[in-house]
């Protein structure tokens, strides 16, 4: 059933799909890792593709940036397309000085200060949470091809550019062993509970909010290569 934002036909995506929130990313993933990559939405050139990898089928779709965006697409994957297995390969911002760039993160929980999330779950402060299964399979991947990563709690922020100056804005999190900002996770991960299905959340880092490192815009896909190839090990590993 097409969409409003999505016009690919039921059966174009597979149960597995990334979700990049740049849409040149995705054809990117597509062009390099797919075999016989297929072009299945292109609405607000907001592309999404079909392919194999591995032999495996697997599909990217962009999200876009920001959890109402992503909230669109995963629940239109999940409700008419059929998707089981849903795994964000993002960017992200460094809080704290054990993440370097171009280390690879994995939310293992993300904490938000989104209305898609907050509020909702009164009186409680609800967690949203990876699922265990890709959790622990990116983490024994990622050790067993040597990669620097780091497990924890991701914040998904609504705001990129907060008011006030560097890392204040960030407040007790800060304290709290938060690792990186993003700005999709937490919403990724409520919806793939709210209908049952599998999540996660990998991101590179390529912007130290504590140095002020970052990867120059021309090393930035290159970069992310190794994250990349690492959730597709795992998005067609079930
Ligand atoms: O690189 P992507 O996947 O878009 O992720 C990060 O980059 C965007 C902000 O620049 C936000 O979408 C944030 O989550
Ligand atoms: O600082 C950053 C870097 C990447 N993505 C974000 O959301 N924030």
């Amino acid at each position: 059933m097409t969409t409003p934002h999505n016009h690919a036909k039921p059966g174009d995506y597979a149960e597995a799909v990334l979700l990049p929130g740049d849409p040149l990313r995705a054809k990117w993933i597509a062009e390099t890792f797919f075999d016989n990559p297929k072009l299945v939405n292109s609405v607000r050139n907001c592309l999404g593709f079909t392919g194999t990898w591995k032999g495996k089928p697997v599909s990217v779709q962009a999200s876009g940036m920001g959890q109402p965006s992503l909230s669109i697409y995963v629940h239109e994957l999940i409700n008419s397309f059929g998707a089981k297995t849903l795994i964000r390969v993002g960017t992200c911002g460094g809080l704290n000085a054990k993440v370097k760039v171009r280390d690879v993160v994995l939310a293992q929980g993300a904490t938000t200060d989104s209305s898609i999330v907050k509020g909702r779950f009164d009186p409680y402060n609800y967690a949203p949470l990876a699922d265990f299964g890709l959790l622990r399979s990116a983490a024994d991947k990622a050790d067993a091809k040597g990669l620097k990563f780091h497990a924890g709690n991701m914040l998904s922020s609504d705001i990129f550019y907060h008011r006030e100056p560097g890392l204040e804005g960030y407040g007790a999190l800060l304290d709290h062993g938060v690792i990186g900002v993003e700005m999709e996770a937490a919403a990724l991960y409520t919806l793939a509970a709210r209908f049952g299905v599998r999540a996660l959340a990998i991101c590179t880092m390529t912007d130290c909010l504590i140095t002020h490192a970052e990867i120059s815009a021309e090393d930035r896909q290159t970069s992310l290569v190794d994250m990349v190839e690492l959730a597709l090990d795992v998005a067609v590993e079930a």
